[in-house]
């Protein structure tokens, strides 16, 4: 395994579930994750689809103690350059792509792609990945259908993102296969809006006392 996997594993493995937000507002990037982090949820994703997200990145990696920010939704090289030089310290991707591949070899940061098919995962394998993001989880066929995945594509490891929530995030962590999961359902958009930070520490409790 290479230092750059083990690298993006130890993050993984800080918590069962990351995080993965939608910030509109620049203001609320640090309080968010401060209210997250106090939660026990360390490792966060801000997803790079608002123009508030790459200053959220770069104001969350300045000044959140304990956090490990990462940027989602990157699509193509520029993006995973603009996350990094903002401080991400891993970048997640819907899917695979050639350009994102190249980006990711020439950077010392860790890219987490997306993988729905077997095909997907044997691409990304060839490619030197054995850590893969699942997306999107419950809409292509959940946890059974990942299950089914484990015993052809051993040796890959998956954070399945997409549907989930406390409800069926234990079908996902039970499986040899899962190491986290991700999910939007610790920072609901109407907590966040109204700044309800105890709110948001209570569903990251809830998230981080899941057993991974
Ligand atoms: O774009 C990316 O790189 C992503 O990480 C996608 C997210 O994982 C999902 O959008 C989260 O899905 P929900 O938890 O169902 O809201």
């Amino acid at each position: 395994m290479s230092a750059k996997t083990e690298t993006l594993l130890s993050i993984l493995k800080l918590q069962p579930v990351v995080p993965v937000l939608i910030v509109e507002d620049v203001a609320s990037a640090v309080p968010l994750a401060r209210a997250l982090v106090a939660g026990g949820l360390k490792a966060i994703e801000i997803t790079l689809r608002t123009p508030a997200a790459l200053d959220a990145v770069k104001a969350v990696a300045a000044e959140v103690e304990g956090a490990h920010v990462g940027a989602g939704t990157i699509l193509n090289a520029r993006d995973f350059e603009a996350a990094v030089k903002a401080g991400s310290t891993f970048i997640v991707s819907p899917g695979v792509a050639p350009g994102v591949l190249a980006a990711a070899r020439d950077s010392a940061v860790p890219l987490l792609p997306g993988a729905a098919t077997a095909s997907e995962v044997m691409t990304l394998r060839e490619a030197g990945y054995d850590v893969l993001k699942f997306f999107p989880a419950e809409q292509a066929g959940g946890a059974a259908y990942l299950k089914a995945l484990s015993s052809p594509l051993a040796g890959t490891v998956f954070c399945p993102t997409g549907g989930i929530s406390l409800k069926n995030a234990n079908d996902y962590l039970s499986l040899p296969n899962v190491v986290c999961v991700g999910g939007s359902w610790v920072a609901p958009k109407e907590l966040v809006a109204a700044g309800d930070w105890a709110g948001i520490t209570k569903l990251a409790s809830e998230a981080a006392a899941l057993k991974a």
